[in-house]
């Protein structure tokens, strides 16, 4: 069943720079991994789905009404407040209960240091607090910015752990990232961006058979002349 279209989706900023006529179409209960260089336009189309920025031309076509849930890229969370406050506060908005709130603490093992200030955190610690906000609530679309950033190799397996466990449950997950190997061992389909442009959309096994490429990396270095 299709979850999203979006069709010539453009936010082209003062600058030039941004995304450009982007259509693609996802499908409900798939893991779609967003690369490309920096610069490339992977969180513009991020905010354009979860609604924080208008797009300027085109549209999002969303196939039936979705629940989002959003770990942002560099959260800046009140350095003051402690875990246990913060998912508090970020859980009494979407109305879920204490019970929860700990077990999300607890799926990224941050439950020992849960009454410590977020300012004696690590930025791993911190990136898996966000992961674990992101974990609140029931939505069935989980939308991932660059989820891996700053977490060490054995926070990695387990964040691929959880968006697996996702998918299991028959959510849809969208993720970018830099690593393009996390991204193949994750995903089913793939968004290659380069310069605010679609390079590649689609099933990833199917297109690395059809673009004879041995692994996501060497096909992106074969798009971009590298
Ligand atoms: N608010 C903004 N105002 C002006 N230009 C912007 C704004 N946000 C993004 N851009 C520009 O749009 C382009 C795409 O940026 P975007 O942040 O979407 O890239 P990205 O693929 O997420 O990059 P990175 O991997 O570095 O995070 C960049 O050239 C950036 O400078």
């Amino acid at each position: 069943m299709m979850l999203l279209e979006t069709k010539k989706l453009s936010n082209i900023y003062d600058n030039n720079r941004g995304l450009q006529e982007a259509s693609f179409s996802l499908r409900a209960g798939r893991i779609l991994a967003l690369v490309g260089g920096n610069g490339a336009g992977k969180s513009t189309l991020i905010r354009l789905l979860t609604g924080q920025e208008k797009q300027k031309s085109g549209e999002i076509i969303w196939h039936k009404p979705q629940a989002i849930r959003y770990m942002p890229d560099d959260v800046d969370f009140p350095s003051m407040l402690t875990a246990t406050e913060i998912l508090q506060l970020l859980a009494s908005l979407k109305q879920i209960g204490k019970s929860e709130q700990e077990d999300v603490l607890r799926r990224v093992a941050l439950w020992d240091v849960r009454k410590q200030r977020v300012k004696q955190f690590s930025k791993g610690m911190r990136q898996r607090l966000n992961l674990a906000q992101s974990l609140l609530g029931d939505g069935s679309l989980l939308i991932l910015d660059e989820p891996t950033n700053g977490l060490d190799p054995f926070w990695i397996a387990e964040l691929k752990k959880m968006m697996l466990e996702e998918k299991a449950r028959g959510c849809t997950v969208i993720f970018s990232t830099h690593l393009l190997a996390f991204a193949e061992e994750v995903a089913d389909d793939v968004l290659v961006l380069h310069e605010g442009e679609i390079l590649i959309s689609g099933d990833l096994k199917e297109i690395l058979l059809q673009e004879n490429s041995t692994s996501l990396e060497n096909l992106w270095l074969k798009k971009l002349n590298l």
